[in-house]
């Protein structure tokens, strides 16, 4: 496998600890920061030192493997027990990414399998070591598939951070970004800042600067200035969630600029590895939505910009329906509507 970047990983198993990207420092400050318990894990999905739906999902799956590791007891019954309340704490971090459940649904498989505590632990580290792998594996394809769509001299849309921090490595949205620098394909990259906590910011555009991709920052209401006058030729977000008719949950801000896509005739991308599909909803009216704190609308980076009291409204995701979307790259391939008839072709 080549390298395409010089990112740190942003989560690393190290045996008695979790080795994490503090994701909220970023771009200031690049610090990593260990995690010692499974509350210490929850803490930081919920508190977005790790976010990104595959980061999330492979962060708790160690976060079981530490909690398993650490756990006293001798009778395999009443471990299977304790690890599962571990299970059931990290699935409460956060709702909307259906990774998140993926991952712990393979650690409880795993748990639930294990004839005796010493098979249980070591089997719960593989398994939480696999998951990291494939999704590094999936994202560099994704990144290969994407960059078929894209032509030389380029200029794409992102919103939010959907890079290799977002996962175990390459990213999804941004992976083919990763390979188009390492092979001297020139695409330029225009990044929303994504209000309110400012992944594109503090995030996307540090993560591309690393890499040396040509990235610009734009607020999010220059989208439609931009896409007009820059001559975007297409846009491409990352997903949380999506359902069996390829309605997709991605950060908040996504809707508006597929709406935007539409409305200006340039395609409009998703790219998500398989873990991110939820075949049990037909549609996406069915994803739960986080709302998250108001104080993330009413400061900024710690500084207050709205009056005392005044009432917010913060979800996190939306959802944006499969007919504004041109195509959604997998590890698998590329799919294309009718998403209904398409995606068990590329998904199981
Ligand atoms: C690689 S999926 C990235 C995904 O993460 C997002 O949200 P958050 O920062 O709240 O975890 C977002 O919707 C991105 O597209």
């Amino acid at each position: 496998m080549t390298t395409t970047t010089a990112l740190p990983y942003s989560v690393q198993w190290d045996d008695t600890h979790i080795t994490l990207l503090n994701q909220q420092a970023l771009p200031t400050i690049t610090e990593f920061i260990k995690l010692y318990s499974v509350e210490d894990v929850f803490d930081s999905i919920l508190k977005l030192k790790v976010r990104g739906a595959p980061a999330i999902g492979l962060t708790a799956a160690f976060g079981v493997a530490l909690g398993a590791n650490q756990d006293g007891s001798t009778d395999l019954g009443e471990f299977k027990q304790n690890v599962t309340k571990h299970i059931k704490k990290l699935a409460s971090s956060r709702p909307t990414a259906v990774n998140l459940f993926w991952a712990l649904k393979r650690m409880e498989n795993i748990l639930q399998a294990a004839k005796s505590i010493p098979a249980a632990k070591e089997a719960l580290i593989l398994e939480a070591k696999a998951i990291f792998t494939e999704d590094e594996e999936m994202c560099r394809k994704i990144g290969e598939h994407g960059l078929s769509l894209f032509a030389e001299g380029d200029s794409i849309l992102t919103h939010c951070n959907a890079g290799g921090i977002a996962t175990a490595r390459y990213g999804t949205a941004l992976a083919p970004f990763h390979l188009a620098k390492e092979r001297a394909f020139p695409i330029k990259v225009y990044a929303c800042e994504t209000r309110p906590v400012l992944q594109g910011a503090r995030l996307t555009a540090w993560e591309l600067m690393q890499s040396g991709v040509d990235v610009t920052l734009i607020s999010d209401n220059m989208a439609a200035h931009t896409i007009h006058h820059k001559q975007i030729n297409g846009i491409i977000v990352g997903a949380d969630r999506i359902a069996a008719n390829g309605d997709t949950a991605n950060k908040i801000g996504t809707l508006g600029l597929a709406i935007l896509a539409n409305h200006y005739g340039i395609p409009f991308y998703v790219a998500a590895p398989s873990s991110t599909f939820d075949l049990s909803l037909e549609s996406g009216t069915s994803i739960p939505i986080e709302e998250r704190n108001g104080d993330e609308i009413t400061f900024i980076q710690g500084v207050k910009i709205a009056p005392d009291n005044v009432k917010t409204f913060n979800p996190a995701f939306d959802v944006t329906p499969n007919h504004l979307i041109t195509s959604i790259i997998t590890e698998n391939g590329i799919i294309s509507p009718d998403y209904v008839k398409n995606i068990p072709l590329f998904v199981n």
